[in-house]
């Protein structure tokens, strides 16, 4: 893969994969593309090499419920004594394939299925015994936690289960090769409960992500094309655009609105395909080591001494911050580490466009945590999201495509814009609007456990960020004189009355939630 561009290069020239996409094993698996969007350019290998057959061993064992129906070894609790038994220290075969990224990352998928199905297995019967999930192991054994930052080390993921790299992305096979990514084709590849039944909820719950981002190609297509428009090569005044310029910024929105279409209509299928009573049970085993109960110093990765995979180490007085701080009976047995749970926070749809639409969010802690989990993804996502952020504000995309106070002789291209900036906007709010609910219904609903996956706190966090675009939407409607007829029309004129209502709502929402838990709003 080529180094990146410097943030003034036209967008077209950032390396944004087009087909013929290339299958050469030694670039990264995660490039994006206008076709396959955020997935990975060829689909996960679902059989490891030869020398890994004790990993694949443990791995299909694992489940509660395995491929054949039979109990698995977390179902009897015995995963742990089987880790300890059964798994040798393969670092050394990793090595032999550093050359060959497919495979490397497929190991990383599998450690960090064990690795979490390890570390959690306690938590997992706590839950099933009905009580709140108690502490986890917080050693990883040295069998598994070598391979696991080697694997890191080589791809550049944190040494952690992933969403993208292992969790979800990583994680399917095609039951029938001919028949591609319809989603009644997909199959999980790891599985830690149900989910080697494709109707299960934990094999619903993945594979709608994927289906979802099976839709990206189109999104990022027309986000660089929109971007493309806005050059910052052309005059930096906000009302720039020649005619050709606005249309080509129109059409580019409109690709991302017909993707962003698709996306919210495949995410309402959640509710079907992976039922709100399940989730909790599978989701025990996605939890992250940091700000988590369970884990109140993080894990200590055994034989592990310094990697360029691990984060830098802390302040010894930064007591919150546990980073690499092993107690004086552990040092010289490894590194103690905090890692986020796999979320889907760490997709990218999202951040791709609340960074090409310029939305502020509040200077909050919460604010924070986003901008934490945008380090949680493969590092062509992460410098694909970073340079559209440094482009669109460097372009003043925003302020081109509104043209605000400024004379613009196409009127026509203009209102287009304006409606279409505003009905992208609208589409991050229904996904956005959407998510809250998974996480009512999912989650809030059915345990008190205050924080997510991901670490962050339940009931504030997603509401934040769902209140920054209700905040844009509303402003923006009124700068364009939305409120005054404003040529937007009546089906903007309806959406801005779902956006005021829900506002109101998730106000009392969050409020009652808060008070309920004890939590500072
Ligand atoms: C039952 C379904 C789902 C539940 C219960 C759920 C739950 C959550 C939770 C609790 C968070 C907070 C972050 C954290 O983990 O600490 C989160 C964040 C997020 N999830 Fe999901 N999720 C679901 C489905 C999805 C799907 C299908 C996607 C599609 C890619 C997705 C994308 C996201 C994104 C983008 C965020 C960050 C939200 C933001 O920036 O405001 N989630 N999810």
């Amino acid at each position: 893969m080529g180094s990146l561009p410097p943030s003034s290069t036209p967008p077209s020239q950032f390396p944004i994969l087009t087909p013929p996409l290339p299958t050469d094993p030694s670039l990264p698996p995660f490039l994006v593309s206008t076709t396959r969007g955020f997935l990975p350019r060829v689909d996960p290998p679902s059989t490891l090499p030869p020398e890994f057959s004790a990993l694949e061993s443990i791995l299909q064992r694992m489940p509660v419920k395995t491929v054949s129906g039979s109990p698995g070894l977390l179902a009897t609790y015995s995963l742990g004594e089987n880790v300890s038994a059964n798994l040798p220290d393969l670092t050394e075969e990793v090595d032999k394939y550093k050359d060959d990224l497919v495979i490397v990352n497929a190991l990383y998928r599998d450690y960090s299925f064990v690795a979490s199905a390890y570390l959690l297995e306690p938590c997992h019967e706590s839950f099933v015994r009905g009580e709140s999930y108690g502490l986890a192991r917080d050693v990883l054994p040295k069998q598994v936690a070598r391979p696991i930052v080697r694997c890191a080390e080589i791809l550049h993921f944190k040494p952690f289960m992933e969403y993208a790299g292992s969790y979800a992305l990583y994680n399917y096979r095609l039951a029938s090769p001919s028949d591609g990514m319809a989603y009644d084709n997909l199959r999980l590849v790891r599985a830690f409960e149900k989910g080697m039944d494709p109707t299960s909820s934990e094999a619903g719950f993945v594979l709608v992500h994927i289906e979802m981002v099976k839709h990206s190609g189109p999104l990022v297509a027309g986000a660089v094309a929109a971007l493309s428009a806005c050059s910052p090569s052309d005059e930096s005044k906000p009302s720039s655009l020649t005619t050709a310029k606005r249309h080509e910024l129109n059409e580019g929105l409109a690709r991302m609105y017909g993707a962003l279409s698709k996306i919210n209509e495949v995410m309402e299928t959640m509710w079907t395909r992976s039922k709100p009573g399940s989730y909790t049970s599978f989701r025990t085993f996605i939890f992250g080591i940091t700000s988590q109960s369970m884990f109140p110093r993080g894990v200590l990765y055994e034989g592990v001494f310094d990697s360029p995979a691990l984060p830098p180490p802390a302040p010894k007085a930064d007591s919150e911050n546990i980073n690499n701080i092993a107690d004086e009976g552990e040092r010289g047995r490894g590194t103690r580490l905090q890692f986020r749970g796999e979320s889907g926070a760490n997709d990218s749809i999202v951040p791709l466009c609340d960074n090409l639409l310029q939305i502020s969010m509040p200077s909050t802690p919460l604010t924070e945590i986003l901008r934490d989990f945008r380090s949680y993804r493969p590092s062509n996502h992460r410098q694909f999201l970073e340079w559209v952020k440094d482009f669109a504000g460097e372009a003043r995309i925003r302020d081109k495509a509104v043209a605000l106070g400024s004379d613009v002789a196409d009127v026509e291209g203009l209102a287009e814009t304006r409606r279409l900036w505003l009905l992208v906007l609208d589409k991050v709010r229904e996904f956005r609007y959407r998510h809250w609910c998974f996480a009512r219904e999912y989650i809030i609903k059915k345990t008190t456990h205050p924080t997510a996956t991901g670490g962050s706190p339940i009931v504030t966090w997603l509401p934040n960020q769902l209140e920054a675009v209700l905040g844009e939407m509303t402003r923006l409607y009124a700068a364009v004189g939305g409120d005054d007829g404003g040529g937007l029309g009546k089906e903007l004129r309806d959406i801005m009355h779902v956006v005021t209502r829900q506002k109101e709502t998730l106000m009392k929402e969050v409020e009652k939630y808060c008070a309920e838990r004890g939590v500072k709003g």
